[in-house]
């Protein structure tokens, strides 16, 4: 029996997993590891922390499953994306923390490139928005900050990554220094049309070109692990994103469908087949990946939406008024409404379609009646309305009106939100019975990269349903909810630039 490995390695956590040839879970390991805020902008790892919990949890996994690596037939990697670490080639030592996605210390300089006047070439060039979400202004920041980088990045001492680049070099023995197209598009730095990086933003962001990774196919064996990782050599034949990854695992190989996974942000992703649509309401082009059953390049609408989940960790660890994140849903149960309480979670400003760095979290509506179980319902409710902005965004794009949406994710377990979810869109939802769709579809990566499956039909067998959540509203009540929260928006708007 042949076994795939697949390596998730999230925002808050890494995870492993082992499933069979018929894509059935074997073994799981999970580990979460220090998330670092060392000013109010910034959000850290430490890139051994990613390293170290990343390769236990696969030999946790592996043992879990009671299988030795030489059965493995071939590792798969999905990652959170954009987030940059720079490294030594020579010793494979990061040369500082590794700056996360989330993290906004460069809305300043996006501000000044913006008023040069780039922003809509970059969208075309990139499919993406001039915003400190993506790795370009991350990686000139490093080599702007730390003493002597620059000059070392142009002499090809060292080597810029996102995590599937970092994990790649070290499951190599630094033999490798690769990307997929999904995770290259992703750094403002990859032309989505040429499929290649463009000298022209190399120029404009002064990233040296000796810095990049090698783009290879998201499936098909790029290489192999060195056999003292794990203790025998392992094809590597699946890359992608995290997003993209979870796409692929939900079964959305077909133009027109969508999943959204609610982790520590929400991402919603639609399938454009290998047409690049460009998005004339703020939504992101992207590259969902390439070589998958041996076709081309396929393109995907996204709306990226920065605290999903994560809503829920600053109730627990901010408010304290859950004390792990799955209370939240019989708190918010407890009350039949927020009671008028309306929470905008821009706490690292708005993502997709707003893309306002100065936005803030904003409680409005509170009264002397209003409580912890209101502020819970409140923030659940804002986790559906910033889905909904981004599913009427995709509308007005000119996309197929969704006839479902596939849901995964941490958040997605909560029934009370999946059902707030279909409610204010006013169509299915449907929940998978296995949530960690984003390993599954690196497996899936990998099965194909390295043969194991025939063709991308194999993917869907291992898709069944959980629970399907009807939308119960009226037109009448989905319309004043999206008004209430369209008037709430606007009161966060701009906070931190007033
Ligand atoms: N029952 C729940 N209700 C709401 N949010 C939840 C629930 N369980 C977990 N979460 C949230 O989901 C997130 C974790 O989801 P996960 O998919 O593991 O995230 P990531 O991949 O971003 O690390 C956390 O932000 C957590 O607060
Ligand atoms: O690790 P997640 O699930 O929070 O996903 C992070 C995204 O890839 C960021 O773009």
């Amino acid at each position: 029996m042949a076994y795939l490995l697949a390596l998730d390695q999230g925002t808050t956590s890494s995870r492993a997993m082992v499933f069979d040839a018929g894509g059935r879970v074997r073994g799981v390991a999970q580990a979460e590891f220090v998330q670092h805020f060392p000013a109010p902008d910034r959000v850290e790892h430490d890139a051994q922390d990613i390293l170290r919990t990343q390769f236990d949890c696969a030999r946790e996994a592996l043992a879990n499953a009671g299988i030795r690596a030489g059965e493995v037939a071939a590792i798969g990697i999905a990652n959170q994306r954009e987030t940059t670490v720079l490294w030594e080639r020579a010793s494979g030592r990061a040369l500082a923390p590794a700056i996360v996605w989330q993290d906004r210390r460069t809305a300043a300089e996006c501000e000044r490139l913006r008023a040069q006047g780039w922003a809509d070439d970059l969208r075309a060039r990139t499919g993406l928005e001039l915003d400190p979400y993506f790795s370009a202004t991350k990686l000139a920041w490093l080599l702007d900050t730390l003493p002597g980088a620059r000059a070392r990045a142009e002499r090809g001492e060292l080597a810029f990554g996102t995590i599937d680049s970092w994990l790649v070099w070290h499951l190599t023995g630094g033999r490798l220094h690769l990307t997929d197209p999904g995770n290259a598009a992703r750094t403002l730095l990859f032309n989505i049309h040429t499929l290649d990086w463009d000298p022209v933003l190399l120029e404009r962001f002064r990233i040296p070109a000796p810095l990049l990774p090698r783009v290879v196919a998201s499936s098909g064996v790029c290489g192999e692990t060195d056999a003292r990782v794990f203790g025998a050599a392992i094809p590597i034949a699946g890359i992608a994103g995290d997003q993209q990854a979870a796409t692929i695992g939900q079964g959305c190989l077909a133009p027109g469908m969508a999943k959204n996974t609610y982790g520590t942000g929400c991402f919603l992703l639609m399938n454009t087949g290998a047409h690049a649509v460009a998005s004339r309401n703020r939504l992101l082009t992207t590259v969902g990946w390439s070589g998958v059953g041996g076709s081309g390049v396929c393109y995907a609408l996204e709306g990226s939406v920065f605290m999903g989940g994560a809503i829920v960790q600053w109730l627990r660890d901010g408010l304290g008024i859950v004390r792990r994140s799955d209370e939240v849903e019989a708190l918010a149960a407890s009350v039949a409404d927020s009671g008028g309480v309306v929470m905008v979670p821009a706490f690292t400003g708005l993502g997709a379609p707003y893309w306002d760095a100065n936005a803030r979290g904003t409680l409005l509506g509170l009264t002397r009646g209003s409580g912890a179980a209101h502020i819970a319902r409140a923030a659940l409710e804002a986790i559906a309305a910033q889905t909904a902005d981004l599913v009427e965004a995709m509308a007005r794009d000119g996309a197929a009106p969704l006839c479902e949406l596939r849901v995964d994710g941490g958040a997605a377990a909560n029934d009370l939100l999946m059902q707030m979810q279909a409610d204010l869109l006013g169509v299915p939802v449907l929940r998978p019975r296995l949530l960690e769709t984003t390993a599954y579809g690196a497996a899936c990566l990998a099965a194909l990269g390295c043969g194991l499956w025939a063709d991308a039909h194999e993917i869907e067998a291992g898709w069944r349903l959980d629970r399907r959540f009807e939308p119960r509203w009226g037109a009448d009540r989905r319309g004043a909810a999206r008004a209430r929260w369209a008037r709430a928006v606007t009161c966060a708007r701009g906070w931190a630039g007033s």
